[in-house]
């Protein structure tokens, strides 16, 4: 979970730690599964300390006599309670998991309880319940003790010679020494030095500049930030605290730098590919947090934009960033060929790509992109129309018409209008009614793309990227290989 040091990562340690959070979740599920496997051990220790109670070795004694009740053990021993404890903390900060989506503040405020659950980790062996015998040499195990007679000699005296079976001593004992914290305190370390880090680099509230409704309940909203610096692709993690103080919700990039036009759907984009100091991310309005922070952004209905020049700033409530944190879809430029396929508001972690290339596509590796968006409603595509017909005009005055490979959907179908502007004519040219025909698709770009490698990047319904995987790992695309990245915070 250590966001901002994978973001630092190389390419190749970026990619492996892509799926962090599927990682994490593994991690989580294997310390419940071996953490039930530990404590039954303990308590079937606990069963046996005091069935085995022994009178000549006390020292190895947990219970206080023979046959005490086990639950008493438990309840009375610091080493016991303290298990007891941690399984408590472990079970509420895995049961509250499944409201991370719901109620966003349950599962934070029970899931930072790992915090404690950490310590009492580190020091439960603090107990020293379990011990190991210091003094072997002159207590050897099966030594006699001075009154004691060897079992095979029924009772009669050591003859001379045999006297090294005797103990020499009593055996001495000593608790282990705890290692637990060795093996834990590097990562937590590491995890606090990262969460003290993002602490402060967000502590500095954002200046909003400009605020937009978009078709399709999407809003843009547009901030200033000093020293902020992102690549494409890249995602914040918004805070406001007038919404919720411990919501945290991640956005992808989508920068705008420079005017808007008067109306909502046209406004010349820029994504930050150079030292700019304003970003931007649009977001649908689902949910409980997106549909409160935007009526503390927009509180009148029906307000489309607005830009308010800086001494003007209206009371927008205060904003929190966290980030930039590195996304998949960072990798888009570093294929020859890569194929992003798009759903609805999945679009944004593209809509930088895009930025850049408009920017400067030579720049990069990438030789051909096949863009795929599929949206309910035609509106939607308005979102990007504008940077989507931009980069169409600019690739082909640079005589490069191939380098874009441009598909619309459109899956509602009733009451469809057509995107009639002129300007618009690219993409009306370029649209479908429907779902795309997935291995269609792929048939098209493995025929023109014999021998290379295609990054396949999706961000959208779980559906489409369930059926690009798939369609990636079916190995019936000879000659080409599809390598499957999947975008997504959820
Ligand atoms: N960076 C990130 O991780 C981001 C992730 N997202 C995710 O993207 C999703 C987008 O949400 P939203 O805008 O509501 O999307 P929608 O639910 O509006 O769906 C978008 C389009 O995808 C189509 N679709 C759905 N499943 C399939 C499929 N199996 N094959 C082909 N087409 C399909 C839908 O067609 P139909 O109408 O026929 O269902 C619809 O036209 C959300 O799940 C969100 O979590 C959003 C932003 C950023
Ligand atoms: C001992 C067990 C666990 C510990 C110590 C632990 C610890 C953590 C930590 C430190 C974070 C990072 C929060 C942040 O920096 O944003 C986190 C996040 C997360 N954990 Fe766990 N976790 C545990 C078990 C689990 C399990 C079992 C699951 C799921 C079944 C889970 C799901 C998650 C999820 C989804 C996140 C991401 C939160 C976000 O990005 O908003 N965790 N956990």
């Amino acid at each position: 979970m250590c966001r901002k040091w994978m973001a630092l990562s190389s390419r190749g340690t970026r990619r492996l730690l892509d799926k962090s959070k599927t990682f994490h979740v593994a991690c989580g599920i294997a310390i419940c599964i071996f953490s039930v496997v530990h404590v039954s051990a303990h308590l079937v220790n606990v069963v046996n300390f005091s069935a085995f109670y022994s009178e000549d070795l006390p020292a190895l004694n947990l219970a206080r006599y023979l046959g005490e009740d086990p639950r008493m053990i438990i309840l009375t021993t610091v080493f016991a309670l303290i298990f007891v404890w941690i399984m408590i903390l472990l079970c509420v900060c895995v049961w509250f998991v499944r409201y991370r989506l719901s109620n966003y503040e349950i599962f934070w405020y029970t899931h930072n309880l790992f915090i404690v659950f950490y310590i009492i980790l580190m020091v439960h062996m603090v107990g020293g319940a379990l011990k190991y015998q210091t003094n072997v040499d002159t207590h050897p195990p099966g030594c006699l003790r001075p009154n004691q007679s060897s079992p095979e000699l029924q009772g009669e005296e050591l003859e001379p010679g045999n006297e090294e079976r005797r103990c020499k001593e009593e055996a001495r004992f000593h608790p282990h020494y705890p290692q637990t914290w060795m093996w834990v305190s590097g990562p937590l370390c590491l995890y606090c030095a990262e969460r003290f880090y993002r602490y402060i680099r967000s502590s500095d509230p954002v200046t909003i500049v400009t605020v937009i409704r978009h078709p399709s309940e999407v809003i843009e909203v547009r901030m200033l930030k000093r020293d902020f610096k992102a690549h494409p692709g890249q995602y914040i993690v918004l805070n406001c605290p007038g919404v919720s103080s411990f919501e945290n919700h991640p956005f992808t990039l989508t920068t705008v730098r420079r005017t808007l036009h008067t109306t909502p759907h046209t406004h010349d984009l820029s994504c930050p590919t150079e030292e700019k100091e304003t970003f931007g991310v649009h977001m649908r309005v689902v949910g409980d947090w997106t549909e409160r922070f935007t009526e503390l952004l927009l509180p009148k209905t029906g307000v489309e934009l607005e830009i308010l020049p800086m001494v003007q700033q209206r009371r927008y409530p205060k904003l929190y960033v966290d980030g930039p944190f590195g996304s998949s879809s960072q990798e888009v430029f570093n294929y020859e060929v890569s194929l992003c396929v798009a759903g609805g508001i999945g679009v944004t972690p593209f809509a930088c790509v895009l930025h850049a290339l408009l920017d400067g596509w030579k720049q990069f590796r990438l030789r051909r992109l096949y863009f795929v968006w599929v949206c309910r409603e035609l509106q939607s595509f308005y979102w990007f129309s504008e940077l989507l017909c931009a980069l169409h005009h600019k690739l082909w005055q640079e005589n490069r018409p191939d380098y874009l490979n441009l598909k619309l959907f459109v899956s509602q179908t009733e009451d469809l209008q057509s995107m009639s502007e002129e300007k618009y004519r690219p993409l009306s040219s370029r649209l479908s009614i429907g779902r795309p025909r997935w291995k269609l698709l792929f048939d098209e770009i493995s025929n023109a793309n014999r021998q290379k490698h295609v990054g396949v990047f999706c961000c959208g319904p779980k559906g489409i990227s369930r059926t690009l995987h798939k369609l990636c790992n079916s190995g019936r695309y000879t000659g080409v290989t599809f390598e499957f990245n999947k975008e997504s915070f959820s």
